[in-house]
């Protein structure tokens, strides 16, 4: 089957101070396939947002390309929905209108509007708050609802730039297990980039692990634990084992080879 998501050979540059060219990064090549979750650690400033904004169609790359279906990214588009660190949530909008927003934007009729959102809301846990403003909301109900709001315009593809990067760590443990639960409900090809190793493993198909100067691909490792992942699969031997080895290769970079 053909990939969802192609990387290929993928590299960009920045001038700084308006000569010097540096490479943030490096000749990138990835196959996602549909319906995986693929997550991304390595240590800051190895082009993991780089690569995710190219992706997003939100930065071009100096050279190679990111195919979608296929099909070259050359802008944003409607099937893949990006959700960053910062909510990024309308504050003058409830988490309704929030979630309604893209249905509004792509002409979806009110009574349809409203059963996707509320349908989403619920989903995410927010059934309560539909009707609170951003404001009222702690930091992990705010990102539920960018999440039901990115899920709500129905991409096929999710990608995700430290969702959970804000959040207090046991905030960050439920909403893994939610944005587990959703996917395994509503599957979509996630790219979710992460600083936190356990969560990288935890919540992945694959864990792909960049290197610095220049970002670039180190390794691609497995993550051969069934789904629904839960606390037992996060206490096994088995998860520590194969956070040890990310751990490792993000740390431990030359020796780990
Ligand atoms: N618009 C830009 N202009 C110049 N340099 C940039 C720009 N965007 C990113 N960079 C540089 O490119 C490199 C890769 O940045 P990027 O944000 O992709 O890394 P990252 O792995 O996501 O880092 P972090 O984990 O700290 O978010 C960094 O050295 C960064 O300073």
């Amino acid at each position: 089957m053909s990939p969802k998501i192609s990387f290929q050979d993928v590299s960009r540059q920045f001038t700084v101070g308006g000569r010097t060219a540096f490479t943030a990064l490096d000749r990138l090549s990835l196959d996602i396939a549909d319906g995986e979750f693929v997550t991304v650690v390595g240590p800051s400033g190895c082009g993991k947002s780089t690569a995710m904004s190219i992706a997003a169609g939100l930065l071009a790359p100096s050279s190679g390309r990111v195919l979608v279906d296929g099909a070259p990214v050359e802008g944003p588009g409607p099937e893949r929905g990006v959700i960053f660190q910062q909510y990024a949530l309308f504050p003058w909008l409830t988490v309704r209108e929030n979630v309604e927003f893209g249905l509004q934007i792509a002409k979806v009729d009110r009574a349809e509007r409203r059963r996707i959102a509320d349908r989403f809301i619920a989903l995410v846990g927010l059934s309560d708050f539909a009707d609170a403003l951003p404001k009222t909301l702690s930091g992990g109900m705010k990102q539920r609802c960018a999440i039901a709001r990115a899920y709500a315009v129905n991409p096929k593809i999710l990608l995700m730039d430290e969702p959970f990067g804000a959040l207090d760590a046991l905030t960050r443990v439920q909403l893994q297990d939610q944005l587990l639960s959703t996917w395994s409900q509503e599957r979509r090809t996630v790219l979710f980039i992460t600083h936190d190793v356990d969560e990288a493993v935890y919540l992945a198909n694959r864990v792909v692990v960049m290197a610095a100067r220049p970002g670039r691909l180190d390794r691609i490792v497995p993550v051969d634990l069934p789904y629904p992942r839960n606390e037992e699969v996060r206490l096994s031997p088995a998860f520590s084992a194969l956070r040890n080895e990310v751990w490792r290769a993000v740390y431990h970079p030359a020796a780990a080879h």
